[in-house]
């Protein structure tokens, strides 16, 4: 049996209704432009958040039986318990097709070698005779991975959650992806293989909202069987349900970033060849009607003919309908700017979740970029690269957070643990600063449990 994806096609869509937003001439200043930029609609995002306090509320107080209603009315699946059986992830790897088992292992080997060179070394500083602080690097303890497959399925998503936490050294891992109708209410097969390849064993057929509620709050053990216990960190990419639940359980829980419906922005001068620029901004648009695809030049040449070619292949793309709802949304569209330095701006207000360079000298131009989840350099790094096999991470940040987080790395699952080891003279060579500090801050007791130290009894 053959285990790669397989969906149904969307029907053939509307023409493409690409909008432009024209910055020239305005000199916008960093506010201006965050509120020019594209982006998606704030109404969708608030209902969104309304749906997802009360799964995450019936997830809360309900446990299983919650899980299985979710399962059912947003899944189509009846389910009792949603523990995959070990039996289900090694059939899965025994059937895999053998070109999708090569490509899973060449994305897992890529991946482990970037991730292994992105673990931060263990620190110590003498900062005086017996006056030592450290800093070292500890995974946290467990962690819950979410792996989407609503609208497409993503095994290349499982490689990117769980190569890097392996690489920190978490010691407890737990995979959720959604129950697929086709498949007996399982995750699909290919994510199952996927898993079973990295030696993952518990992983629950669970999907959305409700699959990072269970894993921040866990669900207590059930006559329908044991208990998923919480867990620290919740870490994955996921539609717009997902990307709300993690924000809403962030502070019980850790996150990776909001990695939400995926964003491609191009920047792009007129050495550009429009015919790659149309198929990176439908590639990414393929993923979600509501997906953003913007193109920022300051080219009108080039601008038209994107159009032209977003037309001719968005119809004959095999998710013309949703690609086109995405292309058409409010979301994207084209940003024409006066120069390079004015697209620069409009790129790292925008803040994307992938950033193309397609332009003259276009590693000198990424050089100058502040913000982007990532960062794609010349003609031969489209972002598909990035999604299935560049090493890199394809787990990023949207809706503007690449501003302040980054995409998922081995340093998501670690934390920094300051260690401070002083010896009696060390200590006391600061304490007349440490008794005049707690003066000025009207603390005289934390003076005091310093000079006690040195008292003559001690
Ligand atoms: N930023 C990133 O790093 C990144 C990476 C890969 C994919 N993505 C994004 O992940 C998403 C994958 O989306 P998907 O839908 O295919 O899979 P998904 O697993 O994210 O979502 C499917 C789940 O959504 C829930 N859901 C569906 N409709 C709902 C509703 N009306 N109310 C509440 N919950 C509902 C269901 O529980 C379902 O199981 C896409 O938006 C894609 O762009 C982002
Ligand atoms: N482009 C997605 C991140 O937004 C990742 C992905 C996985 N498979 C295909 N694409
Ligand atoms: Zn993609």
């Amino acid at each position: 049996m053959t285990t790669s994806p397989e969906l149904p096609a969307t029907p053939p869509a509307a023409a493409v209704s690409f909008r432009t937003v024209d910055l020239r001439g305005r000199g916008l200043t960093l506010a201006g432009l965050r509120a020019a930029v594209p982006r998606a609609r704030q109404h969708t995002m608030a209902d969104a958040e309304q749906k997802v306090l009360d799964i995450i509320k019936a997830v809360r107080e309900d446990g299983f039986a919650a899980l299985s209603d979710l399962a059912l009315r947003f899944d189509g699946v009846q389910q009792v318990h949603p523990r995959v059986p070990a039996a289900s992830l090694a059939r899965a790897l025994a059937e895999l097709d053998p070109a999708v088992r090569s490509a899973l292992e060449e994305s897992i080997s890529r991946a482990r070698r970037f991730a292994d060179g992105q673990r931060p070394r263990d620190l110590d500083v003498e900062l005086g005779d017996g006056a030592l602080v450290s800093q070292n690097w500890v995974p946290v303890s467990r962690v819950g991975l979410y792996v989407p497959g609503g609208l497409a399925v993503y095994p290349s998503s499982v490689i990117m959650n769980v190569v890097p936490a392996l690489a920190a050294g978490v010691q407890s891992i737990a995979l959720a992806s959604p129950p697929q109708k086709d498949f007996g209410g399982l995750p699909h097969p290919t994510i199952l293989a996927a898993a079973a390849l990295l030696g993952i064993d518990e992983v629950y057929a669970i999907g959305g909202a409700q699959a990072i509620a269970a894993f921040a709050y866990g669900v207590p053990a059930h006559d329908v069987g044991p208990a998923l216990e919480p867990v620290d960190v919740v870490t994955g990419p996921g539609n717009i349900f997902v990307a709300t639940a993690k924000r809403l359980v962030k502070g019980v829980v850790g996150i990776d970033s909001e990695a939400g419906t995926t964003e491609i922005a191009i920047l792009a001068d007129s050495t550009a060849q429009p015919a790659l620029v149309a198929a990176d901004l439908i590639s990414q648009a393929e993923h979600d009607p509501q997906a953003a695809s913007v193109l920022i030049t300051d080219s009108e040449d080039l601008a038209a003919a994107v159009r032209t070619e977003l037309d001719l292949q968005a119809a004959g793309t095999k998710h013309s309908a949703r690609v086109c709802e995405a292309l058409s949304g409010p979301q994207s569209g084209v940003v024409l700017v006066e120069d390079l330095a004015q697209g620069i701006a409009a790129c790292d207000a925008y803040a994307a979740e992938h950033l193309e360079i397609m332009t003259a000298d276009a590693p000198a131009v990424a050089a100058r970029i502040r913000n982007a989840g990532a960062i794609f350099v010349g003609d031969y790094s489209p972002v598909s690269l990035g999604d299935y096999c560049a090493g890199s991470n394809h787990v990023l940040p949207t809706s503007g957070t690449a501003a302040f987080s980054s995409g998922l790395n081995v340093t998501t699952f670690l934390r920094a643990i300051q260690v401070i080891n002083y010896s009696r003279a060390a200590l006391q060579e600061v304490s007349g600063h440490i008794v005049s500090l707690s003066g000025a801050e009207d603390l005289p007791a934390h003076g005091e449990a310093v000079t006690a130290r040195f008292r003559e009894a001690n």
